[in-house]
Parts: structure tokens; C-alpha cells; sequence
């Protein structure tokens, strides 16, 4: 704010006048006062001095005249003292005190008369002893007259007052001129150097400089004012700096702030008191505000709509700024401005803030990841169609439920359902109905059962049903799980409706009821698979609850296992061979390998029999693996005996859990660097249910192969799905046609259409046909009339040991020659 000028009676001229004149005045009377006494003391010495002569003249007449009773030479005395206009009265006495002559008059008016009453007091009276020379006697009479002072210093008073009126009046005149002079020497260029100091930019101090005044630059002011110019070059030129670092230190902070607001993690910087300094832009928007906005608003305030506990922030602030604490917050659950579940991990530590230390909070969002988990645990422990909780969750969920029933000996039931010709629906309504088929019975499955019940899928149509705490006596819990089971069933058989069309399928249930004597979970659910398999051969649509013969069976095939488990350490396993060959030529163009079991103590062992439980053991991956190793090297050891000609292939059986490992290619490639293999030599044989669950997995791991040489051929062709559409996306060079089909081909035209039709989609797509089951002349005959390249079966040979085929291969060569 710019400063008033002052007004005329504030200024310095005025001030300093005001001070003169009291000055002038107090020191004009002192000084005038010491004058006039001074010369009052001389002037009264002057007039003592002119009595006395007076006296001494006046004297010896009067003496005379008193001596001689002269009145007339007293008189003429008396009248010649009154010619001193400063006697007013004159009497002569004689020695008795008898007046001889008098004379008086009146007192002039003066104007100095006060001044003299003052100073001199007023009349005296004089009187002098009048005494003749030579007489004797002291006193003959004597002389009185009276003084006016006043009259007698009057022209003393008339100077003085002159004196003292003129030396007022000369203060006066002086000051009065000082006054003018300091005016304008000294106030107006004040006034105009304060009106000019006024008038400078604080921004700009040095633009406009104050004027020098010509008849000042020698003296006090000129100096000012240059020193003053000086000053404000120096502020400006520091301003300027100042400036200057004020800039880059914005744009660095600027840059800084730029940098911090585009990161991706939530920044804060709180003080103790739980005021936000500072909010990234990432921050500020998760909260719903503007930087600027969260700028001095407490925790409290801002955090309110998110569940985080702001008293424990607060806490942990606090032990960041006083102990120097950091601090590590592993996950908290945030509500965002626009509602949405956010999970942060926030850092915090101890910041030197402008002049105070203060809380840095430094939070990730990992929401996202947090989400990607949480889904990839529910797909984890989920079926995809279904959403129902998949074969791992009903482990985990059964070995919980098996222990609580223990403990608080009670009983529930697992519950084996599988659809009963589910097959059929999807072969002639096609996937999408199956698949609507499968969610409503998944969502009939769990409107029967109550909420603590678990119902999950383990594939394709089949589905089981966890009965939890259903009684503590294991009979009524039995019959509990029968009704339920027959609800179920009862449940499911009832019509769906799908366009208009009226859709049924039955279910078969197998039951266990748990706990057992045997509790592990997969047992369980063996027994109960078991007991529904029994419902399946015995006609479907039914329930059973698995029992003691059943019981046996599982207890085989846990034998079985366990001789698994010892068959490939004692190497009880082998392949055959058999051939495959040309229909027109008649020559071996490849072979099928089988794996055999040879049990120590039983002998052979059918692969219809052992290889069922080495999928359910999950044996078959390490036996698969080895078939993988067998069949390379035997592969290796034909081609290095030139007993493999080129184009021949050998097939191996890939086992649908085995296809469906991660490492599985991986696994292939592997062993497929161990061996010096002509490339193409390798056919791996899938069916097409293996491919159609998961076809985009399968079409990578078929081409990842295919890229290494390997060929695929689809088995069992006919039996399942048999879409063109898919077939058309699948990497596969070979069609198997079912031996099944080829049994009956000579008696059954169904069968003989289908095998042609196969035959003729096969040409189209451009792949190789190959029939199984061959046993007859004629069956080959109509086979190759349809166009069919190749076949298998008993005709021409069936699988045999690796020697054998040896033998077969020679005399296959025997015949190019
Ligand atoms: N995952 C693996 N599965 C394998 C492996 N080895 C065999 N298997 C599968 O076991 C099933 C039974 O096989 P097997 O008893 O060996 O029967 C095969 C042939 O012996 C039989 N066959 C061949 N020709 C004829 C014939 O003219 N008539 C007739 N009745 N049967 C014949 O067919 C079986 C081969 O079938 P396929 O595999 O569909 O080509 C069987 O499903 C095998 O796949 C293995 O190593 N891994």
C-alpha cells in the first residue's frame, strides 16, 4: 500500500517553524530579559551617580539658605532641583524640621510606567544633612527630595521595549524565512522523493528510479536519493536472480510434479495433525478430487466413503513422523469416488517437507492383480459352463466335510450323477443345446439341495453332490440320501424345453455315505462313481448305493494300482506293433503301437482292463511318457537298420489326460532331441473328446508338435462329435475310422453309409483315412472301393511283440524288391 503524502501541518517546515517561533520567543525574552537588567543595573548607577552630584551641588545653598533662613535661596533651591525632570518633590528643612521651602508637582503620564514599577519599584526618597562649613554643629537642617525612577529611566524603558518588541519581530521574520527555506530545500523535495518512492514497482524496483535533484546532488538528499538508486538497482538485480531460481525451481518442480502425477501409483504426504500437503494427481482422482482440492483437508474428511480405518492411519502417521518408522501395508480394502472396490499396498515413510516432517504415503493399486487371482482362483476351483465348483474344489471341500462329520459323528453322502445318454444331445442338437442342457441341470441340481450342500462338476455330464450333516445314525442318513437322490433324479428327468421342442434326459446316481471305514476323499468318490456305473450296466435312470460287492471291485482295482506302480519299475510293460497297410498295394506303411502288461503272477492283462486304471491313478502319465521313449527308440533302431522306409509312420495312443498337460509338448519335444529320428516318423493317435473340450489348447498343442515333426491322427472317428466345422480347424492328417463301424459293414448299410461318408469328408479335407478292425477280405474290399488309404486289423495281422514286427517289416521290404 503506497503511503499518504503528509499535509502541510505534518511536515517537517511546519514542525521545524512551530519549534522557532517557541524558540524565538522563549529565547528573545531570556535574552532581552538578561539585556535589560544589565542595562538597567547601568542606568541605575547612572542615576545614583547624577543624585549624588545633584546632591552635592544642590548642598552647600541649601545649607546656607538654612543657616541663614534664606527663604528665598531655598526656593531657589527647591526650583532649581525641579528642574531634574526626575524630581517630583524638593522641601528644605531647617534644624528644628520646619520646611523653609517646598516645591512638588504632578507625575507625567508615562507608558513605561509598569515596566519601571517592576524593575525599579516606584518613587525614592532621598534626604540629605545640609551642614555649613565651619560650623560647629553636625546638622543644621537637611534636604528631601523624591526620585521618579520611572521618569528618571524612561528613555531606558521606551529602548527596551524597542529592543524587545524588534527582536520578537526579528525571531519572527527569521523563523518565518526558515520556515520558506526548509520548504523548499528540504520538505517539497521530500514530499516528491517519498511521492516518487511511492510510485516504485515492488516488482520491478529498478524501471523507475527516483529523480535526482540538481540543487541536491552535493548534499544529505542527493546522497539519499543516489544511495536510495543504487539500492534499487541492487534489489532489482537480486530480484531478478531471484527470479530467475524462482523459475527454474517452479519448472523443476513443475517437471517434478508432471513426473509424479503421471505415475501410476497413489502419492500423499500428510502432516501429523492428518492434513493431506500433498496428492498426486493418480490419488487425487481416486478420491474423487482435484491435487488442489485435497490440499490442507484432513484424512478424516476425504477418507470417509472408503473403508479404510482412518484411526489406525492416523496411528501409523504418527509412528512415520515422531519414531522415523517406515511403515509396509501389505493390502487394504478402499472404496474409489465413483464406488468401485480397490485393493492398495501402501508404503510409508518419513519426508523433510518444506519445514516439517511429515507422512509420504506411497500406495499400489493391485486390484487388478488382486482380481486376476481371485478369478484365476475361482476358474481354478470352477467349471466355466456351469460356474459350480470344479473336481478340486470338491476335493478340498469333501476332506473338510469327511473330517467335521468325524469329529461330530454325524453322517452325509456323496452323490455320483451322470446323465444318461447325454451323448445323443449333443450328436444331434449339437454343442450349445448340450451346454443348456448342462446349466439347467445344474441349476435343478442346486435348487434340490440345501445351501450348506455342495454341488460341483467334474466334466461332461457328470456332477456331484456333497449331502452334508445329514443324520447321526448312518441308516437314517442312508435313507435321507435315497430320498434326496430320488428327488434328484426325479429332478432331472423332467422335461426341458428348448425351442419349442420338448427335451429329456434321465440320470443315473451313485451313493456313498461317508464317514467310512476308508475317508480318503478320491476313495469316496470311487465308490461312489462305482456305484453308478452299476446303475449304467444295469439300465440307467436309477439310483444305487455303492456296497460290499462293489467294494471288491474298487478294492481290485486299488490292487491293480498298487501292481502299476511296481509294473513299470520291474519293466512289465511292452509294445506291440500293428501293422498298418496299404489297401491297394497291400504294403505296410506304418504301425499302431499298444502297450502290453505282462503281470508277474496273472500274465497278460487286457489294455481294456489296466489302462482305465492308469488314467484314474494318473499312472498313464508316466507310463504314456515311457511309451513315448519306447516307441522313439524303437523307431530309431528300424530307421538305423533301414527297416523304416520314408513315409512310414508309427502311431502311439495319447491318453486324454496325458494330451491335456501343460508340459506335454514340452515333455515330447524333449525326448524327441534324444533320438537321431527321420522327421514325420511320429503319430500320436487322440479322440476326439479329448480335442473338443478345450479345442483352442488342443489346436496349440497339436501345431506346437506338428512344427516338430510330429503328425495327429483323430481316433475312434465316428463315435463321438464328428463336426466338420471343428475337424476343419484341427491340425490332424489322419481319420481313424472306428472299428466298430467296420465290424458290421458287410451286413449293416447304416454303418456302410456312415464309413462312406467318413471316407468322402476325409478326401475332401485331404486327409488320410485309415480303417480299424479290418478282419475280413470283403470289409477291406468295401473299404477300398470307397477310397479309403489304409487299414489295421486281425486280416493282416494283429499287434505283436517288437521281434515279430521285425520279421513283418522284413518281409515287407522283401516285397519292393
Ligand atoms: N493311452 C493308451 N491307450 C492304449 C495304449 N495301448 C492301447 N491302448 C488302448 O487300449 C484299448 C485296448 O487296446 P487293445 O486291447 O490293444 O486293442 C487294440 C487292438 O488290439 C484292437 N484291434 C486291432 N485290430 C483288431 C481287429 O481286427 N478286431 C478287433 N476286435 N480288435 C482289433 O483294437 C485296439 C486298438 O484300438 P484303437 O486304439 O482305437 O486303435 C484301446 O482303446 C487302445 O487305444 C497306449 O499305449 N496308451
Amino acid at each position: 500500500m503506497r503511503e499518504k503524502a503528509p499535509s502541510f501541518f505534518e511536515g517537517i517546515s511546519f514542525q521545524l517553524a512551530k519549534i522557532g517561533i517557541i524558540l524565538a520567543f522563549v529565547l528573545s525574552f531570556v535574552m532581552s530579559s538578561v539585556q535589560v537588567y544589565i542595562d538597567f543595573k547601568a542606568q541605575s548607577q547612572e542615576l545614583e551617580q547624577l543624585i549624588d552630584r545633584v546632591v552635592e551641588v544642590a548642598t552647600p545653598p541649601a545649607a546656607r539658605a538654612v543657616h541663614t533662613l534664606d527663604d528665598d535661596l531655598a526656593s531657589e533651591v527647591v526650583n532649581g532641583l525641579l528642574t531634574y525632570n526626575f524630581i517630583n518633590e524638593v522641601a528644605i528643612l531647617d534644624e528644628r524640621g520646619n520646611v523653609l521651602a517646598d516645591v512638588s508637582r504632578a507625575q507625567p503620564a508615562n507608558s513605561t510606567h509598569w515596566l519601571s514599577r517592576i524593575v525599579a519599584g516606584g518613587d525614592f526618597t532621598y534626604s540629605s544633612k545640609l551642614k555649613v562649613p565651619g560650623y560647629v554643629q553636625d546638622a543644621s537642617g537637611q534636604i528631601v527630595f523624591t526620585v521618579d525612577k520611572s521618569q528618571a529611566l524612561s528613555s531606558f524603558y521606551q529602548r527596551s521595549e524597542i529592543n524587545l518588541v524588534m527582536g520578537v519581530l526579528r525571531n519572527l521574520l527569521l523563523v518565518i524565512l526558515l520556515f520558506v527555506a526548509f520548504y523548499f530545500k528540504l520538505t517539497k523535495p521530500l514530499v516528491r522523493l517519498s511521492y516518487e518512492i511511492n510510485e516504485i514497482d515492488p516488482d520491478q524496483p529498478g524501471v523507475r528510479r527516483l529523480t535526482q535533484l540538481k540543487s541536491h546532488r552535493r548534499d544529505e538528499l542527493g546522497t539519499v536519493i543516489s544511495s536510495s538508486n543504487q539500492l534499487l538497482d541492487v534489489v532489482e538485480l537480486s530480484l531478478a536472480k531471484r527470479r530467475a531460481v524462482e523459475l527454474a525451481l517452479r519448472k523443476s518442480e513443475e517437471h517434478l510434479r508432471q513426473i509424479v502425477d503421471s505415475l501410476p501409483v497413489l502419492i500423499g504426504a500428510r502432516n501429523i495433525e492428518g492434513y493431506y500437503l500433498f496428492a498426486n494427481k493418480a490419488l487425487a482422482d481416486t478420491l474423487g478430487f482435484t491435487p488442489e482440492q485435497m490440499h490442507n483437508v484432513h484424512v478424516r474428511q476425504l477418507l470417509k466413503n472408503s473403508v479404510l480405518d482412518v484411526e489406525s492411519i492416523l496411528t501409523n502417521d504418527l509412528r512415520v513422523i515422531k519414531e522415523g518408522e517406515e511403515i509396509d501395508v501389505i493390502e487394504e480394502s478402499f472404496i474409489g469416488a465413483d464406488g468401485t472396490q480397490l485393493y492398495l499396498q501402501t508404503h510409508m515413510m518419513p519426508l523433510d517437507y518444506y519445514d516439517e516432517v511429515v507422512s509420504l504415503v506411497v500406495s499400489v493399486d493391485v486390484t487388478e492383480r488382486k482380481n486376476a487371482q481371485a478369478k484365476m482362483e475361482y476358474m481354478a476351483h470352477h467349471d466355466a459352463l456351469t460356474s459350480l465348483p470344479n473336481r478340486l474344489h470338491l476335493v478340498e471341500r469333501l476332506e473338510h466335510e469327511v473330517k467335521r462329520a468325524e469329529r461330530h459323528g454325524y453322517f452325509g453322502a456323496v452323490l455320483f450323477i451322470d446323465l444318461d445318454k447325454f451323448k445323443n444331445i449333443n450328436d444331434s442338437l449339437g454343442h450349445p443345446v448340450g451346454d443348456r442342457v448342462l446349466q439347467e441341470v445344474s441349476r435343478r441340481l442346486q435348487g434340490a439341495v440345501r445351501d450348506e450342500d455342495l454341488v460341483a462338476r467334474l466334466s461332461g455330464d457328470e456332477f456331484v453332490v456333497v449331502l452334508t450333516v445329514l443324520d447321526q445314525d448312518v441308516e437314517v442318513a442312508a435313507l435321507k440320501a435315497g430320498e434326496i437322490s430320488e428327488k434328484i433324479r426325479a429332478l432331472i428327468s423332467l422335461p426341458f424345453i428348448h425351442e419349442d421342442m420338448e427335451l429329456r434326459v434321465t440320470c443315473s446316481v451313485g451313493v456313498v455315505v461317508y464317514p467310512d471305514k476308508n475317508n480318503v476323499v478320491h476313495e469316496l468318490l470311487r465308490y461312489a462313481d462305482t456305484a453308478m456305473y452299476q446303475v449304467k450296466e444295469k439300465g440307467r435312470d436309477a439310483i444305487e448305493f455303492f456296497n460290499e460287492e462293489m467294494a471288491d471291485k474298487v478294492s481290485r482295482q486299488l490292487v491293480m494300482e498298487g501292481d502299476l506302480h511296481r509294473a513299470l519299475e520291474d519293466e512289465q510293460f511292452s509294445l506291440f506293433y500293428q501293422p498298418k497297410v496299404d489297401v491297394n498295394s497291400g504294403k505296410i506303411v506304418g504301425a499302431e503301437a499298444l502297450l502290453r502288461w505282462h503281470h508277474p503272477e496273472k500274465g497278460n492283462v487286457s489294455p481294456l482292463e489296466f489302462i482305465p486304471v492308469l488314467e484314474t491313478s494318473g499312472l498313464i502319465l508316466q507310463v504314456g511318457q515311457w511309451v513315448v521313449e519306447e516307441a522313439c527308440r524303437a523307431l530309431e533302431n528300424w530307421s538305423e537298420r533301414g527297416l523304416w522306409s520314408a513315409g512310414m509312420q508309427l502311431s502311439i495312443n495319447i491318453s486324454p489326460r496325458q494330451f491335456r498337460r501343460e508340459r506335454f509338448a514340452a515333455d515330447v519335444i524333449r525326448t524327441l532331441d534324444r533320438y537321431r529320428l527321420p522327421k514325420g516318423v511320429l503319430d500320436m493317435e487322440i479322440t476326439e473328446g479329448v480335442v473338443i473340450q478345450q479345442v483352442d489348447e488342443a489346436i496349440d498343442t497339436i501345431t506346437t508338435l506338428t512344427e516338430r515333426g510330429v503328425s495327429f491322427s483323430l481316433d475312434d472317428f465316428g463315435t463321438g462329435y464328428s463336426s466338420i466345422s471343428y475337424l476343419k480347424r484341427l491340425p490332424v492328417a489322419t481319420l481313424k475310422i472306428d472299428k466298430s463301424f467296420v465290424r458290421d459293414i458287410i451286413v449293416d448299410r447304416n454303418d456302410r453309409v456312415l464309413v462312406e461318408t467318413i471316407v468322402t469328408m476325409g478326401r475332401l479335407l485331404d486327409l488320410e483315412l485309415v480303417a480299424e478292425g479290418v478282419e475280413q477280405a470283403e470289409q477291406l474290399e468295401i473299404l477300398r472301393s470307397y477310397g479309403c488309404h489304409s487299414y489295421q486289423g486281425f486280416y493282416f495281422s494283429p499287434a505283436v511283440e517288437g521281434d515279430k514286427f521285425i520279421e513283418l517289416l522284413l518281409s515287407n521290404r522283401a516285397k519292393d524288391r
